[in-house]
């Protein structure tokens, strides 16, 4: 036998040690990189032969695992390596790459290190990660090629001997070093392999060696104990057809949600899907999934998987899309996407900005079809997809062009209504005091009976959460809804303007007066009282409610931002008014009673207790004003019950 001896041509001997030691916090994408290069080695052979005219096998990529010898062996039937092709494009190329990745390394400081190596690996050259020796035997396609093998023990010689290998292909001879030996279980190899290798294009085997000859089973799933023991075979780990990569033609909404199953076991099924194809100005596919909306799970930007010829590549989309889109899961692949580059210059890339930009688009077209095509379905997912579109309007100003006038607002007729038919809606008594007026309420916190009021009159009021809304509501009011510019303004803020009745009257003025007395007592020299809240009043005739909290709209807002930006609502205290309203009789009797004096014991009690109703109505009550109510409840059902006797 012949041996040829070898250098490897990089200049820094220590190149090994260094690049051992950044790449070990992930090491086991040497798997995904040598797999790579088989998959990449099958499709070249596969394009070669078919321009040749030969018929030559299905590609497949076998993987075995020996615990014993320590050994991880990965063959493909690919268009193999001749010697000097070994020569070119491992020892030189490949480890050039390598001492690129060094220099890199040391320019760029080691955050922006780590960033290169989850990435894109190091190609071949990872191999070294987890073995002390490496070994390639191969046999080219090309007529007349003679098999070859490379001997490379982690430094920089290698020596070429002769092979016998007779089948066109590569094996990879991986001799696992101590602290990898967690590879040689092939449990962890498959998991590792699944982990990257899943939708590869051809079928991945794996075969532990050690596995003892088992005797086949039976049609009905039982041990065949009378036949003979026989070798086992490799399990195949891999799906090579994905679904994005399948026509959307011949895929039933099953062939989905099974696939999103697979990929998200504890989610239940998807509300809808996109699935992309484009070829031009760049390639790309995938299919991406609006997954339920659960309040209880957090949300995580780990949800799409980015593939490059079905080879994984990162479930890190940040840079790559918007960071809207990672609220929803699924897979994209393309080529086009510089995978060699540091993560903060993907952002800059044209070819990144342009695949952003579709795949933005594509899923504000499809919320646009389905709301066209299937309003009732897209009133029935808002709830769980109003975060992801009030988020992406937020952020993206593309996105909220196409957006903006699909979003809808559940009612207080309980309908759902874009802001334009909520314009649309107002009755035209109002149209004149609503002009760009859009009233809410606050789903938790409102007073039921204003809104009632309202719309009682026809006037409706759309629902507002503490979360999105109150910024959402901020960035829409910048914004024009058809023609228009509106203005949200709370049902409480809103409700004396609107249906205000009469003008103030002496007796009015006395209600204002008296319950200004006794709950807002002005202290000397003051001209107002500086503490407690304002009261005001405002008459709704026909209104029984006796009293509200009416809170500024523009201190509403802050407070409600803050909250949401994880602030104590103290950092904003809401100064609130009382608004009494003279029209109801409760209110009246207080005034008579007061009138009628003796018993200004009750009036005060009275006074307090429209107060604390009105703020059960609203915000609720903190735990000394509960304890007050509930006493002074108590004295006036029994002042109640004595007069009933
Ligand atoms: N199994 C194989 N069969 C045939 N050729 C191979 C095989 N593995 C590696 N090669 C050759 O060696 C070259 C270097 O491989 P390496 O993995 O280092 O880099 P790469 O695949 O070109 O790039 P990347 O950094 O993306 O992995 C490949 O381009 C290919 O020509």
């Amino acid at each position: 036998m012949t041996e040829r001896k070898g250098n490897i041509s990089v200049n820094t001997s220590d190149i090994f040690p260094i690049i051992k030691k950044w790449l070990y916090s992930e090491h086991d994408i040497f798997i995904r990189e040598l797999v790579a290069n088989a998959t990449d080695a099958i499709t070249k052979r596969h394009t070669l032969s078919r321009n040749l005219n030969v018929e030559i096998p299905q590609g497949s990529i076998n993987i075995s695992v020996n615990k014993d010898n320590k050994l991880i062996t990965i063959s493909d039937n690919g268009l193999g390596m001749s010697e000097a092709d070994i020569e070119k494009y491992i020892a030189q190329l490949a480890f050039s790459g390598a001492e690129e990745f060094v220099k890199k390394l040391k320019d760029e400081g080691a955050e922006d290190g780590q960033d290169i190596i989850g990435k894109f690996g190091l190609g071949f050259y990872s191999a070294f990660m987890v073995a002390d020796k490496v070994e390639i035997e191969s046999l080219s396609m090309n007529e007349g090629a003679k098999a070859t093998k490379w001997i490379c023990e982690g430094d920089t010689e290698y020596t070429f001997t002769d092979s016998t290998k007779e089948t066109i292909g590569t094996t990879i001879y991986l001799h696992i070093n101590e602290e990898s030996a967690e590879f040689l279980n092939e449990w962890k190899l498959s998991e590792t392999l699944r982990n990257h290798c899943d939708y590869m294009p051809y079928e991945i085997g794996v075969l532990d060696e050690m596995k003892p000859p088992q005797k086949p089973l039976k049609e009905d799933g039982t041990v065949d104990e009378e036949a003979p023991a026989v070798a086992v075979t490799p399990t195949i780990i891999n799906e090579t057809r994905p679904i994005w990569k399948r026509d959307p033609k011949e895929l039933k909404d099953e062939d989905y949600k099974e696939f999103y199953r697979k990929q998200f076991p504890m989610d239940g099924d998807p509300l809808f899907w996109i699935h992309l194809k484009v070829d031009h100005p760049f390639t790309l596919e995938g299919v991406l999934f609006f997954p339920k909306f659960n309040p209880m799970k957090p949300q995580n930007e780990h949800n799409i998987r980015l593939y490059c010829k079905q080879v994984f590549v990162s479930d890190n989309v940040k840079n790559v899309i918007p960071d809207f889109l990672s609220l929803l899961k699924g897979s994209i692949d393309s080529v086009d996407i510089p995978l060699n580059v540091s993560r903060s210059s993907l952002q800059g890339d044209p070819n990144v900005q342009k695949i952003s930009n579709y795949v933005v688009k594509k899923v504000a077209e499809a919320l646009k079809v389905l709301f066209k095509k299937d309003r009732e379905k897209f009133e029935t997912i808002w709830e769980d997809i109003h975060l992801f579109i009030k988020y992406g309007c937020v952020s993206d100003p593309k996105f909220d062009e196409l957006m903006r006038e699909r979003v809808v607002y559940k009612a207080s007729n309980g309908k759902y209504l874009t802001l334009g038919e909520y314009l649309e809606a107002t009755p035209e008594k109002y149209k004149e005091k609503m002009k760009g007026k859009v009233l809410y309420f606050e789903k938790e916190k409102s007073d039921a009976a204003l809104k009632n009021q309202l719309l009682a009159e026809g006037l409706l009021a759309i629902e507002c959460d503490d979360h999105i809304d109150p910024h959402f509501f901020q960035h829409t009011e910048t914004k024009k809804i058809g023609e228009e510019t509106l203005q949200f303004v709370s049902v409480d803020s809103e409700i004396g303007n609107l249906l205000e009745s009469e003008n103030t009257t002496e007796e009015d003025m006395k209600i204002k007066d008296l319950f200004s007395n006794i709950l807002a007592p002005k202290k000397e020299g003051e001209e107002n009282s500086l503490d407690g809240n304002d009261v005001e009043i405002s008459k709704i005739t026909g209104s029984t409610t006796p009293a509200y909290f009416k809170v500024d709209e523009q201190m509403k807002r802050f407070a409600k931002m803050a909250q949401s930006m994880g602030q104590q609502n103290t950092m904003f205290p809401t100064k609130k008014t009382l608004v009494i309203n003279p029209s109801s009789p409760l209110i009246q009797n207080a005034l008579k009673i007061h009138e009628k004096g003796g018993n200004e014991a009750l009036v005060e009690k009275i006074c307090h207790h429209v107060e604390d109703l009105a703020l059960i109505s609203s915000e609720g009550l903190k735990a000394d004003e509960k304890e007050l109510f509930i006493a002074r409840t108590q004295d006036l059902m029994q002042e109640l019950t004595t007069l009933a006797l």
